[in-house]
């Protein structure tokens, strides 16, 4: 079984290169193939707010191994044991949601760090290792991790400096629904003051030599690309599908059942 020894999301992410893709919120291998020809250089699948499983997880990763859209998982939190299992099966990439200080953030590096750098445990014959063929896997491992922490809320944002600082984190992406929410603006990821706060946390990340995450609809993806940002999710797969579903709907069913 083929195992890269690179992790491309994380080599691109160092050249500076800007990268775009989806949250994926749906739950089949089925889903995950089908959009991993669309060109996209990521899909997120997302632990934190679906039902989701680590069997799941592993079919979608093996749905996206034929292709160059590469594979992500944002946990479903900082628990280090809920890291193990995702890394084994060669998802090289992983998102920690809401970080909010860089001792978190410090936990954050143990738990995708063997020891002496931190608590990631060693598992044997699993996929990351090629099934325990590739032995020089764990000396590479902490080059092929990319860890990505979120940013959603006022605290996370007073702290940036700090969390940015932190040694193996690779990138920080803003979360501007729940940043939103913080601040007193239920869900309102477009309020001035919440695209404000992301453009400056956008600025302020890149300042500090890391790569600047976002999700950010199409419209105001632009802005925030110029700002800096270098990993976008432009939404996920199910509002894709129900926003054209909807409008697919409502051209045809709402209008043919009008009196
Ligand atoms: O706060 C945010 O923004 C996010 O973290 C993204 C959301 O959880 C969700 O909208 C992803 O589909």
């Amino acid at each position: 079984m083929p195992v890269p020894a690179v992790n491309p999301f994380k080599q691109k992410l160092l050249r500076g290169e800007p990268q775009f893709g989806l949250f994926c919120m749906s739950l089949t291998a089925q889903t995950a193939e089908a959009l991993s020809s669309c060109g996209f250089d990521f899909l997120m699948f997302d632990a934190e707010h679906t039902p989701t499983s680590l069997p799941t997880l592993y079919t979608q990763a093996l749905a996206l191994a034929a292709s160059t859209t590469q594979c992500l998982v944002r946990m479903p939190s900082l628990d280090p044991v809920l890291f193990k299992p995702v890394l084994d099966l060669a998802i090289d990439t992983v998102m920690v949601p809401n970080i909010r200080t860089a001792e978190e953030a410090r936990a954050a590096v143990r738990a995708v760090r063997y020891p002496p750098h931190g608590i990631r445990g060693v598992g044997g014959s699993v996929r990351a290792t090629g099934y325990g063929r590739h032995a020089d896997y764990y000396a590479v491992a902490a080059d092929r991790v990319c860890l990505l922490l979120q940013i959603e809320s006022a605290e996370g944002l007073r702290n940036l400096d700090a969390i940015c600082a932190v040694d193996g984190v690779d990138g920080l992406f803003i979360g501007p629904v729940d940043l939103a929410t913080d601040m007193g603006h239920l869900a309102q990821a477009t309020h001035p003051q919440v695209v404000e706060a992301a453009l400056d946390g956008v600025r302020r990340i890149r300042a500090a030599g890391k790569a600047a995450g976002i999700l950010a609809a199409e419209a105001q993806a632009a802005m925030y690309v110029d700002a800096g940002a270098n990993v976008v999710c432009l939404g996920s797969d199910l509002g894709v599908l129900v926003r054209n579903a909807d409008a697919l709907a409502a051209r045809w069913v709402r209008a043919e059942q009008a009196p």
